[in-house]
């Protein structure tokens, strides 16, 4: 058996909808860090051009699968004689605000270039990342990170608090086009300092959005409240929600106690990718 590869998720531990550009996508500001729970997938050699894909995401077509997609153009990229076949063990929930699907192209991107030698730099292959989606870039950066433009331009945030947090999915999926493109949605909030995300301000402004059209999310974040987590708020357009416990134990008590079929997880922040290697620039 091949050795297995983490593609862990993602928090946004704050995140600002700034302003809209001309192309429709939106200017933010977020705070990202990684968590302990992840897929997992497992690469093997196949011949030049053949992609294949098994254990993936349910409803997700192979040939659409991002970690499908990042293999194609890191093989187009670096000219490689080689084709792959990616078994994966999904494990984080689809249209959670997580990023799974991002995470998997980025682990995809990260060990193929250790297993061709194609030899990309880190910049090189954020590049491939930013044309595969707005949060891959972040995976491949491999630290945390305070993140603007869409997601793009990233600058280290190495002392975060690992926090233990409980991440509650709520069992529905939310589009993040269909939050990114509802009028009601307020497009323009002043830019805040990293100082002042430090001393607290946390706010997801497309939380209020997500509660009005998925009242789900908003007892989500209401139980958590009840259950005495702290500073619950919405990741990414959701679905899922977290907040901050004391430690592993309250972390687990809270998650075992979460009513079906919503699905809860002891987690805990992390600022540094499983993945990430100094050496590699
Ligand atoms: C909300 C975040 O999860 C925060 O980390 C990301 O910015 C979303 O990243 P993602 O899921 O990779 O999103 P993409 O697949 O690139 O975009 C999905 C759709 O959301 C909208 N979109 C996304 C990101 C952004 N900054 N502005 C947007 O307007 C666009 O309509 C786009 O077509
Ligand atoms: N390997 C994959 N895993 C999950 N989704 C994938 C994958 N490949 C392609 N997708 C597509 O990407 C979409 C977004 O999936 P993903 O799990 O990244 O969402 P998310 O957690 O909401 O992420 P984000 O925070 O980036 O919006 C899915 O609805 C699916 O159609």
């Amino acid at each position: 058996m091949s050795e297995s590869y983490p593609a862990p998720a993602k928090l946004n531990l704050m995140l600002r909808v700034i302003d809209q550009r001309s192309d429709g996508y939106h200017e933010l500001q977020t705070v990202f860090q990684f968590i302990d729970l992840a897929d997992r997938l497992w690469f093997s050699s196949r011949p030049a051009g053949q992609f294949s894909r098994s254990g993936g995401p349910k409803g997700v077509a192979e040939a659409d699968d991002l970690s499908i997609r990042a293999a194609q153009c890191l093989a187009e990229v670096g000219a490689v004689r080689e084709g792959v076949h990616i078994r994966m063990e999904k494990i984080l929930p689809m249209g959670g605000g997580i990023g799974g699907g991002s995470s998997d192209a980025a682990t995809t991107l990260i060990v193929l270039n250790r297993l061709w030698r194609t030899g990309l730099s880190r910049a090189e292959l954020m590049e491939i990342g930013t044309s595969l989606g707005a949060d891959v870039p972040v995976f491949l950066f491999g630290r945390s990170a305070w993140a603007e433009g869409v997601g793009e331009r990233l600058q280290a945030l190495d002392a975060l608090q690992e926090s233990h947090y409980v991440l509650l999915h709520p069992q529905i999926s939310v589009s993040t086009r269909e939050i990114f493109t509802a009028p009601e949605l307020t497009r323009h909030h002043a830019p805040i300092t990293i100082s002042a995300f430090l001393g607290g301000a946390t706010e997801n402004t497309l939380e209020s959005v997500v509660c009005a059209r998925y009242p789900e999310v908003h007892r989500s974040i209401l139980w958590l409240r009840d259950h005495g987590v702290r500073d619950v708020r919405l990741t990414g357009s959701g679905a899922c929600v977290f907040g901050v416990v004391a430690d592993a134990v309250a972390a687990q008590q809270v998650a075992a106690l979460a009513p079906p079929p919503w699905r809860a997880w002891a987690v805990r922040g992390r600022n540094q990718h499983p993945l990430y290697d100094p050496a590699e620039q």
